[in-house]
């Protein structure tokens, strides 16, 4: 959408997207054009899945939160398309989070692009008027949680699994929209009490709190999603989307608006040396923790 284009060039980043929309796009041309994403849109559905597929374990590097953005924005300006499902082809893993090796010695000009990636793909998902939901099929740590919450409906499958925002965990203060998203989804207590703690939650936590909407068995999660996305894409298209405006545009106007305030505050945090060490020594114990 013509808003989605505005706020993504207001942020200062996919400068590469055409400004015409791209309609008669095929299967082929969304299965083919990225590296870390398989995009499939069923033309009689209508509903696309947008798969995240960077193994072992789809962290966020800054490509990929591009090719999220992208893809995001070209299914966003397809008539042919009402409805995305993000899921994952990784086992037990929806997403880590962003790839904190290359959060780790970021040089500051790699660590602006980065940020606006981030802004910009949670931005395009928030902001589409086609629904969004996600099949979380195992863990969604950070930013994995991030693009749950900017979707429309969450489906997570019981397990052993976590979803939550850890951030203050890794010493890193919250920012202000990642903060609005859990809040808007959770509620001012959940968020004070969540946020403060970098807490993160079982299924059945994270249902009881609004953080996902339905926890089902696992071989049951994309069905589940599948089921309800068919029920939403009937819902005329013109009201609900303008309708889910309605309720967004606030969030995605304060993020444009401080979108150049919330890097400087991040390069300023990420950037400096004690944040720096704690990233050094999470890496560490995660290369320890898969070499035994
Ligand atoms: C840094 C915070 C920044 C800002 C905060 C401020 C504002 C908020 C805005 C954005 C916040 C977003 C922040 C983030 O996303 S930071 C990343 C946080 N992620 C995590 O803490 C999760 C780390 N990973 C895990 O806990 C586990 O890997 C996981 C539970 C997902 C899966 O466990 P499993 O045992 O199945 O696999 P592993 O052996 O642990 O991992 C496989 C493989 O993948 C590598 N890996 C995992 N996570 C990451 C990552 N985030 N970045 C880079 N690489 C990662 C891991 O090292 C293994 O690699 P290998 O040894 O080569 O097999």
């Amino acid at each position: 959408m013509a808003c989605i284009q505005k706020t993504l060039r207001g942020l200062g980043v996919l400068r590469q997207l055409p400004r015409e929309s791209t309609v008669n796009q095929t299967y082929c041309r969304y299965a083919s054009s990225y590296k870390y994403l398989q995009v499939d849109l069923d033309k009689k559905t209508k509903v696309a899945h947008l798969t995240l597929a960077r193994k072992p374990a789809n962290s966020l590097n800054c490509d990929m939160m591009k090719e999220i953005a992208m893809a995001t924005n070209e299914l966003d300006q397809d008539r042919d398309c009402k409805g995305i499902i993000i899921n994952s082809c990784v086992p037990n893993i929806f997403s880590a989070g962003l790839d904190l090796t290359e959060l780790y010695q970021a040089k500051e000009l790699f660590f602006q692009d980065f940020w606006r990636s981030l802004q910009a793909m949670f931005s395009t998902i928030y902001g589409t008027k086609v629904v969004t939901m996600a099949a979380i099929e195992g863990h969604a740590p950070a930013a994995g949680c991030i693009i749950a919450l900017a979707t429309d409906y969450r489906v997570m499958s019981e397990g052993k699994f976590n979803i939550g925002l850890n951030e203050s965990m890794l010493g890193i203060p919250m920012n202000f929209w990642v903060k609005d998203a859990f809040i808007a989804t959770c509620g001012q207590r959940e968020g004070e009490r969540a946020l403060q703690l970098g807490q993160m939650f079982i299924p059945s936590t994270a249902l009881q709190i609004g953080l996902v909407d339905e926890v089902v068995p696992q071989e049951l999660t994309l069905p589940t999603v599948q089921k309800h996305m068919k029920q939403w894409v009937k819902v005329p298209g013109g009201a609900r989307g303008l309708t889910k405006s309605l309720i967004r545009q606030q969030a995605m106007d304060n993020l444009k608006a401080k979108a150049d305030e919330d890097l400087l505050i991040m390069t300023r945090h990420m950037l400096s040396q004690p944040i720096q060490n704690t990233i050094g020594a999470y890496l560490e114990n995660m290369t320890k923790k898969s070499k035994r």
